[in-house]
């Protein structure tokens, strides 16, 4: 047996040369929230029913948690939430899942053109295509190590990890398991802050300044900041370098949580009631962008700029800017390809010292009387 820099590929067995291997054995799974299949009641119900029996997102016992939902939220809030997906549905289907699919194929294009071959995929929490049958298709094409990137920035139980309890969840079904790793967090990445500070001055160059930048992030029950989640100082510190980016004076800014779902208290201060207290007082225009959105997706394109306007403007605004998120912007795919880089060192992913080893193994095999 030759001793290879190669495992399990190639292999040298049979008195046969080994081949290069025409598929990569490391792949990065991309994985953000989910969305519905189609904006109709019965798809929105199915998501919404997968989505919100997740004990990470729901911190209540189940018994009381399973008459809420069943009893009243998955009886009203599809309906509801099918008409806010309509009026946000492309051609192509939900705009969340577009831009994670074309992020994905973009990350593949910028490591493949670093050398790295990796193969880049796309998963969603919730919805299609799902985590555990993407791994099985990976697997299935004799991938053997995955990192698994979620597409938020800041951790949180409730979004990054639940994606990871997915991973774990089919990991345990899985005999031969591949090496895996994962991306907790990246809400201080200097690349991913200097892509958000590119789009909030990319859209000043062509619409001047606002009075006022509100940085707006998704919110979490305020419960999950005492058991110690550390999603809220997170979005602070995203926030805090992307004003230092844009030489901002605290006075120019304002963080806010949006998306509350329920009565209980969540973290402060919300969105929409922000933007109607400056509306009243007198604040002409605001920006509002969407710093832990890394898609652009129902929270911010119905949500954010189609409430959040209308309330800004009923409450004596005069003008409102929602600034699209990263998207395929290509500083943002470039700090996302970093970040993944980073991640993963010492896994064997570069084109030229293994085509350089299996050159020689394949020479060596051949001398030991291998067939070409
Ligand atoms: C009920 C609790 C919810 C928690 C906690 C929560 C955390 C959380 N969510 C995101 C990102 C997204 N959420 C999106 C939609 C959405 N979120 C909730 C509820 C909670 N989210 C619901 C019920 C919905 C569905 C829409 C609705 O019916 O209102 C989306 C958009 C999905 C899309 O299809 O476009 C994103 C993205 C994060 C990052 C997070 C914790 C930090
Ligand atoms: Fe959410
Ligand atoms: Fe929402």
């Amino acid at each position: 047996m030759l001793d290879s820099p190669f495992r399990p590929e190639p292999t040298f067995q049979h008195g046969k040369a080994p081949t290069t291997p025409t598929r990569s054995t490391t792949a990065i799974l991309f994985c953000n929230l989910g969305t519905p299949d189609d904006p109709t009641p019965p798809a929105v119900r199915r998501y919404l029913a997968e989505f919100l029996s997740d004990h990470r997102v729901i911190e209540i016992p189940k018994v009381i948690w399973n008459l809420i939902l069943h009893g009243i939220i998955l009886r009203t809030r599809p309906k509801q939430s099918a008409a806010k997906y309509a009026s946000i549905w492309t051609k192509e289907g939900s705009p969340l899942r577009l831009w994670t699919a074309k992020q994905a194929l973009l990350l593949q294009g910028w490591l493949g053109e670093r050398g790295h071959r990796v193969t880049v995929r796309y998963a969603m929490r919730y919805g299609n295509p799902s985590i555990p049958a993407q791994l099985d298709a990976l697997k299935a094409e004799g991938v053997t190590r995955v990192l698994i990137v979620p597409a938020y920035p800041q951790y949180s139980a409730t979004s990054t990890a639940s994606v990871f309890d997915a991973v774990y969840g089919w990991a345990q079904q899985i005999r031969s398991i591949p090496e895996l790793r994962f991306v907790n967090r990246y809400h201080d990445d200097p690349g991913y802050i200097a892509a958000l500070a590119h789009q909030v001055r990319e859209h000043w160059k062509h619409h001047g300044r606002p009075d006022k930048l509100v940085l707006s992030f998704h919110g979490v029950p305020e419960r999950t900041l005492h058991l110690g989640d550390p999603y809220h100082c997170e979005c602070h510190k995203t926030a805090r370098l992307l004003a230092e980016a844009l030489d901002l004076k605290p006075s120019e800014f304002q963080v806010t949580f949006q998306s509350r779902l329920g009565r209980a208290k969540w973290l402060e201060p919300y969105t929409e009631p922000t933007l109607i207290a400056l509306g009243k007082a007198g604040v002409k225009r605001v920006d509002v962008f969407c710093p832990g959105f890394t898609s652009d997706c129902l929270e911010t394109l119905e949500e954010i700029a189609m409430e959040g306007r209308a309330a800004f403007l009923t409450a004596g605004g005069k003008e409102f800017h929602h600034i699209a998120c990263v998207n395929d912007q290509p500083t943002w795919i470039a700090a996302l390809g970093a970040i993944a880089q980073n991640h993963l060192a010492g896994w064997p992913t570069q084109q030229g010292p293994d085509q350089v080893a299996l050159d020689a193994m394949r020479a060596r095999a051949v001398a030991l009387g291998a067939k070409e």
